[in-house]
């Protein structure tokens, strides 16, 4: 069976001043396909995933959704992608059910509350519902990042190391909510250091600042 890639990122280029960090990258992404962006620290993988969510405006090369330049911007973007990344921001004031319940609503997911308690119970921070962000230990911080994804519905996830700061447990079920992600037909990129969690997710890898 072909299908028409989800994503596509043709030669794509970007420096920080005159510091080349990626160098004509190109890779696809299919429907129920994951990718894995690799490579040691500092290489540019956060760099190429914030190029892709047009977080960093790149310096050359395109990106294509759906066979259209990606525009971060657009209705059916926002609609499709769920990206997580480190440096999330969370509202002070709200709780960590009421950042879910704000997202579900956002994204028109039918039976918010279900959906919230069912994420929360899933990423096992249902213990911490009614603390403030403020207030969460780091690994409980990441699972609440995790699950602002995967409360709304996605077609393709932007995860820069998702394993991070989680406990065994935690890392397990990643990997089996990405691979039951993939099985639904939805997309994948993520920058990890985990051999486990690329071996059990990644159907292609994509390794940024060596040269072939
Ligand atoms: N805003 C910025 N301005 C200047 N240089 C930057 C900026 N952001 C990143 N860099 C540099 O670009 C390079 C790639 O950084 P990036 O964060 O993409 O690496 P990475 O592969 O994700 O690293 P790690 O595995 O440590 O997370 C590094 O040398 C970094 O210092």
């Amino acid at each position: 069976m072909t299908s028409k890639p989800l994503l596509r990122v043709n030669r794509l280029t970007h420096a920080y001043g005159p510091h080349v960090v990626l160098d004509e990258v190109s890779f696809e992404v299919k429907a129920g396909a994951a990718v894995a962006v690799i490579g040691r620290n500092g290489t540019g993988k956060s760099t190429l995933l914030r190029c892709i969510t047009g977080a960093e405006k790149p310096s050359g090369g395109t990106i294509t959704f759906n066979g259209k330049p990606y525009d971060e911007t657009s209705e059916q973007l926002r609609r499709d992608v769920a990206t997580v990344f480190d440096d999330i921001d969370f509202f002070p004031d709200l709780t960590v059910a009421e950042h879910l319940d704000l997202l579900a609503r956002a994204h028109g997911v039918p039976n918010v509350e279900d959906a919230v308690d069912e994420t929360l119970r899933q990423l096992g921070i249902d213990n911490a519902s009614r603390q403030f962000p403020s207030t969460l230990s780091s690994g409980q911080r990441h699972r609440l990042a995790l699950a602002t994804a995967f409360v709304r519905p996605r077609r393709l996830l932007v995860l820069d190391e998702p394993e991070q700061r989680l406990d065994v447990e935690g890392r397990q079920w990643l990997a089996e909510k990405l691979r039951a992600d993939l099985q639904d037909g939805v997309s994948v990129v993520f920058a990890s250091h985990s051999p486990d969690l690329i071996d059990a997710v990644a159907t292609k890898t994509v390794r940024i600042g060596e040269k072939a």
